[in-house]
């Protein structure tokens, strides 16, 4: 069939199949990596499944992030148009006003510095293993080890008391919630907003050796601008760890050929990071607004359409990893797009990396009779959430 004789196809947004996404997307992306599709408010615009298309789009900055340059109904809630973004919030900014506030922080993310980070990491891992021996089995992994340690990671990094957590911790998941109201969503925003604002005055007023401290002492950011980028950090750098170190381990426990190939061989954690990165693909998809018209793949996008981008579509694309579907720790993963590509490929990807690198070996040395304290289906999924994972993860060992 030619592909312009297809018709538009509409996505689902919910996840059903507990590792694999759903079964449309490698049909969609077998019949055309880049294709039309119907937004929920109508609208027509395209989605791209296949690997080389999603990499191509991201690497173009002929497309925009910026969510008013976007038609205004993103694929999931026509409602989330409507949540304004904090100034600063530089994932939706174009170049020149987003190289600018990246500049300013990428010196903070470097490989190096994520390093120097390790023997930290380690440490905070270990607390929070030995405060899981000392409760006793059951647990939930959630609460007493995936959530807490990105969080205490990102909390020490830009300078935010963690004994806040249970208010930013709310905050951020209502913020990444698709089941939340539109109010409550602005509510959320706003209070964390609110807080991050009073602690970057506090710190313009009184110095602090961390990441917001040094941001505070620059008089190239307005306070808006510093609690906007404070806000996207500490969203981004716990809600997406987190759900990887727990959605990872569960994947694991559940696959126990892969799991004993990386007990019997721990040089391997650092390739099943990556893997775990790509067969799970936790964020569902992003999108672009075209900025003007653009030949992609031999389809013509016109200024001012939209693109959903499938990023586990296109981890899961057979002309980029074979056997794409199988989950194999010892695969090279690399190049897959988990952390999106071009100038807004995640800034905390080393950082994410070093976190499951080093809590998911440890999780399985210290306790090697971890499994699952309930059958396997009774996990509860994160099925409507911008990001995906398990809400709880009941295990015992
Ligand atoms: C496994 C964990 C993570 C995953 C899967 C992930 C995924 C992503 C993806 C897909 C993007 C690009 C979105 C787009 O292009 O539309 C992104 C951007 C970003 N991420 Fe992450 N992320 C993770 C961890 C982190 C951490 C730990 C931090 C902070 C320390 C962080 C901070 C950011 C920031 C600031 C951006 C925006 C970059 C820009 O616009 O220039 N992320 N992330």
């Amino acid at each position: 069939m030619n592909e312009a004789d297809l018709g538009p196809v509409t996505l689902t947004v919910a996840r059903h199949d507990t590792f694999d996404p759903p079964p449309e997307l490698s049909l969609w992306r077998q019949e055309a990596p880049l294709r039309r599709m119907t937004y929920a408010d109508g609208h027509l615009g395209w989605l791209a499944t296949g690997h080389s298309a999603v990499r191509s789009i991201l690497a173009d900055n002929r497309f925009s992030t910026r969510i008013e340059l976007q038609h205004p109904a993103l694929p999931y809630m026509i409602k989330q148009r409507a949540i304004p973004l904090p100034p600063g919030f530089f994932l939706r900014m174009d170049p020149p006003d987003h190289t600018r506030l990246r500049r300013l922080l990428t010196g903070q993310f470097t490989v190096r510095r994520m390093r120097q980070l390790e023997p930290r990491i380690e440490k905070i891992v270990a607390e929070r293993l030995d405060e899981m021996e000392r409760q006793g089995p059951p647990a939930d992994l959630v609460s007493a080890f995936a959530l807490p340690i990105p969080s205490l990671v990102i909390c020490e990094l830009l300078g935010v008391p963690y004994t806040d957590h249970d208010r930013f911790q709310h905050d951020s998941a209502v913020i990444v919630s698709r089941e939340e109201s539109e109010q409550r969503k602005i509510e959320a925003l706003a209070d964390l907003f609110s807080y991050l604002h009073e602690l970057v005055l506090s710190k313009r007023a009184k110095p602090t050796d961390d990441l917001l401290g040094g941001l505070a002492e620059s008089d190239e950011l307005t306070d808006e601008e510093i609690t906007g980028i404070a806000l996207l950090l500490l969203v981004a750098g716990h809600e997406t760890t987190a759900n990887m170190i727990a959605l990872g381990t569960y994947a694991l426990l559940c696959n126990p050929p892969q799991l004993a190939a990386l007990r019997a061989d721990p040089s391997l954690a650092a390739g099943a990071a990556e893997e775990l990165l790509r067969y799970l693909t936790i964020v569902d998809f992003t999108t672009r607004g075209a900025l003007e018209d653009v030949e992609i793949e031999g389809q013509t996008i016109r200024a001012g359409e939209t693109v959903t981008l499938s990023l586990p579509a296109a981890n899961r694309d057979p002309e980029r990893f074979e056997e794409a579907d199988d989950f194999d720790v010892s695969r090279q993963a690399g190049g897959h797009l988990s952390f999106g590509h071009g100038i807004h490929q995640c800034l905390g990807q080393q950082l994410a990396r070093n976190e499951m690198r080093i809590a998911i070996p440890a999780l399985l040395e210290r306790l090697p009779g971890l499994r699952l304290a309930v059958p396997e289906e009774e996990v509860p999924m994160r099925s409507a959430m911008a990001i995906y994972g398990v809400h709880r993860l009941p295990v015992t060992w």
